[in-house]
């Protein structure tokens, strides 16, 4: 088991900035993600942390030990591959035993280790199958006993899931995460999926070009996003710039131009001295932290629109109210049975609790 830490990593590829100052300390049998949309710089930070590629700047340590400029085969890091890069012609023997033959390990030791990783994985029955002859769970199976057959210091998983269908991407996070518990290994898993970061994680750093913008516990992150990046990409939220206007004890007041109002917030966090009137604040409230009713609703921000949308998912229900030409605030319900639902064009009345909403800035490039 191993810490890793980057300090100050920048990584470039002639004019393109890939990874920008990264600052990260990633702790010892932690299940930690880089989450962040397509080429924000996930791959690239995994593959310097494995090796494959060298930072342009910063320092990348395994414990207190710089590794910065190690070669991949020196680092025992386990790493399984998006596409699994297995030789699909060679049994599953063949291919979790590759990486032990390569370390020159006695024929009977590989025997003993592969076919111990294999029950791990539930994958002993399957030894002697060529691999083009198993399905995409099994196949990702194998690629993470031969990550693991090596009893790796660190774990790395580059989109591991992305070529299963959903109800696999399901079972297989499951067996991950067992599998990384009864290791306790440290494994930094990348993806662009946030309910698979949300779901796996012990932490999550959230990523967009090149830059981490937060870091923290998957509650931390949906609860308390940093900036309107983040409120965006995890979870869905209701956006909409606002102004300061004052402070009323415990209270602030915002404005919102997009709806002509005030907004009342309870104790934001902000620290509203550090913005000046060029900088962009947004108000952020969670679909599911915005009460809707046909009657009249009682407090602060309470406001009329009309349904123009009603999505049933099974389990939840989403009410999308159009409160004017610019705007419409989603609103999400656990289902609670037909006669709950919404006809669209309904006047109802909505309500965004004070303690429910979060001002943030706009994401600074
Ligand atoms: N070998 C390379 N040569 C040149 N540019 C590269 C190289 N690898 C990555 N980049 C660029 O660096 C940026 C970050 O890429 P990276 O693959 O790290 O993103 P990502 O977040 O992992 O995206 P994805 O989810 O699509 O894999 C992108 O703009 C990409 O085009």
């Amino acid at each position: 088991m191993s810490t890793v830490n980057l300090s100050e990593i920048t990584k470039r590829f002639g004019d393109v900035t890939a990874v920008k100052g990264l600052d990260l300390l990633i702790k010892e049998g932690e299940f930690f993600t880089f989450l962040g949309p397509s080429g924000c710089g996930k791959t690239t930070t995994l593959r310097m942390i494995a090796g494959f590629y060298y930072p342009t700047e910063g320092k990348v340590k395994f414990n207190d030990k710089d590794m910065t400029r190690v070669a991949p085969e020196k680092r025992n890091t386990g790493m399984v591959f998006q596409n699994y890069a297995l030789f699909p012609h060679m049994t599953v023997f063949e291919n979790v035993a590759f990486g032990l033959k390569v370390r020159k390990i006695s024929k009977t030791e590989i025997k003993k280790k592969v076919g111990d990783v294999l029950k791990k994985v539930r994958l002993d029955q399957y030894i002697g199958r060529q691999v083009s002859q198993l399905s995409g769970g099994q196949q990702q199976r194998v690629a993470l006993a031969r990550a693991l057959v090596i009893e790796p210091d660190i774990l790395l998983l580059d989109e591991p899931l992305s070529n299963l269908d959903a109800k696999l991407r399901e079972e297989m996070r499951t067996e991950i995460l067992r599998l990384q518990r009864e290791y306790g290994i440290t494994t930094i898993y990348v993806t662009h999926d946030q309910v698979e970061a949300l779901t796996m994680s012990d932490r999550i750093a959230v990523f967009n070009i090149g830059k981490c913008h937060q870091v923290g516990t998957p509650t931390e992150i949906y609860n308390k996003p940093v900036n309107d990046f983040v409120a965006k990409f995890i979870g869905e939220t209701n956006l909409l710039p606002v102004s300061f206007k004052e402070h009323k004890d415990t209270k602030s007041v915002f404005y919102t131009p997009d709806m002509d109002q005030s907004i009342f917030v309870h104790n934001t966090e902000l620290n509203i001295a550090s913005y000046t009137n060029e900088d962009k604040l947004y108000m952020s409230v969670r679909p599911e932290a915005v009460k809707i009713d046909t009657n009249k609703l009682d407090g602060n921000n309470v406001f009329t629109g009309s349904v123009s949308l009603v999505q049933f998912t099974g389990e939840a229900v989403h009410t999308y109210v159009k409160m004017n030409d610019q705007i419409t605030i989603k609103t999400t319900n656990l289902n609670k049975g037909p006669s709950t639902y919404l006809n669209e064009g309904t006047e109802v009345n909505i309500q965004f609790p004070e303690d429910q909403i979060r001002v943030i800035p706009g994401e600074k490039g």
